[in-house]
């Protein structure tokens, strides 16, 4: 029997959508522990390696993490990785009115997932998930993140205006959901 894998993140919603797109189809037992971990700066793949990594030396054993980026193209893809601190300080408006003085109002949500089997110098495999859409004013429910103020490519309705079941089928973290569960299988 293959050990569980645990699954470290210490946001709640972010669980609940993982648990909803893998469903009952993923192959190997998951358990989940609630740790905020450091997050080094850097490109996407730096800030998720460290953060798997980590994570695999607090455990002893297989882990996944996963990040969340949102990358406004005006921007050159910023604020990234840092969209957490960028969202806590101005919300949903603030991010909305951060492009106000550009043209370009589209963005990539970017999803990553990492997996370690655990132990120091084992390798870190990603698997990423990328959904453009654009930056609006935002609109819906406010109980995840800065799902109010990004709208997918070719919808009319945000994130946060979809419901989950929709959302759970188009978004950045179903797109690397799909490749992580073609690694297990
Ligand atoms: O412990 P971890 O897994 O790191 O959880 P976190 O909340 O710190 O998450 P990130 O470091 O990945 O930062 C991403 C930010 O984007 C938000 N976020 C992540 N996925 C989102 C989604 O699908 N829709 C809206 N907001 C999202 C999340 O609440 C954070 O503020
Ligand atoms: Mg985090």
């Amino acid at each position: 029997m293959s050990k569980p894998i645990t699954f470290v993140t210490g946001n709640a919603k972010k669980l609940e959508e993982v648990i909803a797109i893998l469903g009952p189809s993923f192959p190997r037992e998951l358990i989940h522990k609630k740790i905020d971990l450091p997050e080094l700066q850097g490109e996407l793949s730096d800030v998720i390696y460290k953060k798997c990594q980590e994570a695999g030396r607090i455990v002893g054993g297989p882990v996944i993490v996963e990040d969340s980026a949102l990358c406004f193209n005006a921007l050159k893809g910023l604020p990234g990785p840092y969209i957490k601190w960028f969202l806590e300080k101005l919300g949903p408006e603030g991010l909305y009115q951060m492009l106000e003085g550009f043209e370009d109002k589209t963005a990539d949500a970017v999803c990553t997932f990492g997996f370690s089997p655990g132990g120091c110098d084992e390798q870190v495999v990603l698997f990423e998930g990328r959904t453009e859409g654009e930056i609006v004013r935002p609109r819906g429910p406010r109980n995840f993140g800065w799902d109010p103020c990004f709208q997918p490519k070719g919808y009319t309705q945000t994130y946060a205006e979809l419901t989950k079941e929709e959302k759970n089928k188009i978004s950045h973290r179903y797109k690397a959901l799909d490749k992580l569960l073609g690694y297990f299988k």
